[in-house]
């Protein structure tokens, strides 16, 4: 099996605030992990990011979450790939279920997300996952991969080198409902087979397929354990130090 390094990110969403977010720095930088073998991103929301890029450790990247397909101009609320590093992010976020389900951001729109944030010099958690009525109509795989196709069809295979798939179930987002291991193993599974299929056996093999949704301190290690499973993204349990343990499920 390819070495994949385990990613960890903690995706903040839309809470905290300066004292909070200040307590949170504190717990990171002073928790234990070893960077050499997981990498652990940060997503504050947007008007934190510069602050928390400053004042958190260095082996801890900072990564928005979500940004627009154009470097500048008219679109009011909006930032840029370019406006996020230069604050310092390295990543984003792009693709969530809720900016897709809450905001409508289409397929179409996130794959133009994606190969602009790539193609400006950011990385990107590339978020996929099913709704409920599509996991029971049993559309899982359908629903994934076309996500994952209007990806292919926009970026370069080079670029598939700074992309982390983020396999999120949306009913298990939030929910308390965790994907049992062997749920999530067995779409990671057929997403890794996708990509040897459509991108190369090497792609296949190197990309990072992350697993989120309601992932905690006490589930954290046997999703850690499947084969195709190499990380998580974290919502809740991020906000809190119980991210430190998740942050070390696989040590
Ligand atoms: O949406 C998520 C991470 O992006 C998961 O959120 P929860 O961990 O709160 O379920």
């Amino acid at each position: 099996m390819a070495s994949r390094k385990f990613f960890v990110g903690g995706n903040w969403k839309m809470n905290g605030d300066r004292e909070s977010i200040g307590s949170l720095v504190q717990v990171l930088n002073n928790g234990e992990f070893n960077p050499t073998e997981t990498e652990v991103v940060v997503a504050p929301p947007m008007l934190y990011v510069g602050l928390v890029q400053q004042s958190l450790r260095p082996e801890i990247a900072v990564s928005v979450q979500t940004c627009h397909a154009a470097a500048k101009g008219a679109f009011t609320g909006e930032i840029s790939p370019q406006m996020a590093l230069d604050v310092g992010a390295q990543w984003a976020i792009i693709g969530h279920s809720e900016r897709r389900n809450v905001f409508g951001e289409s397929d179409a729109l996130i794959a133009q997300k994606v190969k602009f944030a790539l193609e400006s010099g950011l990385k990107v958690m590339f978020c996929i996952g099913e709704l409920l009525e599509q996991r029971e109509a049993g559309l899982t795989s359908e629903v994934v991969i076309r996500q994952m196709e209007e990806v292919r069809n926009a970026i370069s295979l080079a670029a598939w080198q700074n992309v982390v798939v983020a396999y999120e179930p949306v009913w298990a987002i939030g929910t308390g409902k965790t994907a049992t291991p062997e749920q999530a193993q067995e779409v990671h599974h057929q997403l890794r087979e996708w990509m040897a299929a459509q991108l190369s056996a090497e792609l296949a093999s190197v990309t990072r397929i992350i697993y989120g949704g309601s992932v905690n301190a006490n589930n954290c290690r046997d999703l850690a354990k499947q084969e195709d499973i190499d990380g998580f993204l974290v919502g809740g349990a991020s906000l809190k130090p119980d991210f430190i343990t998740i942050i070390n499920a696989q040590s």
